[in-house]
């Protein structure tokens, strides 16, 4: 398991990583999803133990990145956005050369020509890299992530520059990989990441803005218990008809469409399905459904209520929200001054920066 506890990143004043939270779980094939300079790459380095951070934790299975690099390293094998190929060596060679830096004790010549057979590049394995296509060298770049048969793999765009066919087969190891691994894939395009993982995580310009399977982030997002209905008929009888049915709270025309049709937004309470009956109703009271949709939203449009400047300024203030919360609360739970006394748990616990805020940070 993967966990990230009020991860920050500044360059400067600009934070590229800003107070992120987030569990990852074993076996789960996850998306980091967020448009061009979100701090997708930022995070997975930090993750990789290729950078630090400015403030905050990861932990990979209990142990701590910053305080055992090496034993967390071991466990995760990591595809950069620009694959650290030595051009002038053959597919084997290289690999045999990842194998020799990272010590591993696997025997070596099964081991590497498992990893070539589970990429495919067994038929290009005494090819100098420099004369792979782009798809080749990627999934020599993947092969040298799988040498130590790490239980994490981390790919930074994956198939970034690569041709139709060349990402149809990069996505088809990648599903491979993940029966028996934790996969984060990040990407700034949203079939990626639809076409490859299960779970999603958003961030935009550093922040965290949603995590969830598909489904759940469309139940979440979307304009929670309503309907969209087009309805034949006089508008005053049909919104009669409408509010007599169960459960129905509200019925609002939005405007009037076809001749003699209406759209309403429907609302009705929690947990309760009121198609079947106003299907029924209406059609007794001689009034015909002619569309009915609830709801939910794409993934396309989750991605791009979520990446927009609104709700970024939303999440800011969130965050501001909390860390004001979080000072008066510490405030509040201070001991009266006194300057004969030794210094309390509450001082002790601020000098770490440990509480949930981002109150340590300020730029
Ligand atoms: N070494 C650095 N020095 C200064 N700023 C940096 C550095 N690395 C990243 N940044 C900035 O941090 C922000 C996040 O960058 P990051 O590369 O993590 O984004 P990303 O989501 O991976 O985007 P992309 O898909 O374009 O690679 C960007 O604004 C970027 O310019």
């Amino acid at each position: 398991m993967i966990e990230i506890k009020n991860l920050f990143k500044l360059y400067g004043t600009k934070r590229a990583v800003d107070n992120i939270s987030l569990t990852i779980e074993k076996g789960d094939v996850v998306g980091f999803l967020g448009p061009n300079g979100a701090g997708k790459t930022t995070t997975m380095n930090i993750i990789t133990g290729y950078i630090s951070s400015t403030l905050g934790t990861v932990t990979v299975d209990g142990i701590d990145i910053s305080k055992e690099p090496d034993k967390v390293k071991k466990k995760i094998g990591y595809l950069p956005e620009k694959p650290p190929l030595y051009l002038d060596m053959t597919v084997e060679e290289y690999l045999d050369f990842v194998y020799e830096i990272k010590s591993v004790k696997l025997p070596k010549k099964e081991h590497l020509a498992e990893i070539m057979e589970l990429v495919k590049i067994d038929d290009v394995k005494d090819r100098l890299i420099k004369n792979l296509s782009k798809g080749y060298r990627q999934r020599v770049g993947i092969a040298q992530a799988l040498v130590g048969d790490p239980e994490i793999l981390i790919l930074d765009e994956p198939t970034v520059g690569l041709d139709p066919k060349q990402i149809k087969e990069i996505r088809s190891v990648i599903a491979k990989l993940g029966k028996d691994r934790t996969v984060i894939v990040s990407s700034h395009i949203l079939a990626e990441i639809e076409a490859i993982c299960k779970k999603v995580i958003i961030i935009n310009r550093g922040k965290l803005m949603a995590q969830g399977t598909k489904e759940e982030l469309s139940e979440k997002l979307s304009a929670a218990n309503t309907l969209s209905v087009r309805i034949m008929g006089s508008l005053p009888e049909i919104k009669e008809e409408l509010m007599k049915i169960d459960g129905i709270t509200s019925a609002e025309a939005v405007s009037s469409t076809e001749n003699g049709a209406y759209d309403f937004k429907v609302t009705f309470d929690d947990g309760i399905d009121v198609r079947k009956d106003m299907f029924f109703a209406l059609s007794e009271a001689g009034m015909p459904i002619l569309e009915l949709k609830s709801n939910k939203l794409t993934l396309e449009q989750i991605f791009l209520k979520l990446t927009s400047e609104e709700a970024f300024l939303a999440m800011q203030k969130k965050q501001e929200k909390k860390r004001e919360n979080a000072i008066k609360a510490m405030d509040a739970a201070k001991p009266e001054t006194d300057v004969t006394a030794e210094p309390s748990e509450t001082d002790e616990t601020e000098e770490k920066g440990e509480n949930d805020d981002d109150r340590n940070i300020k730029a």
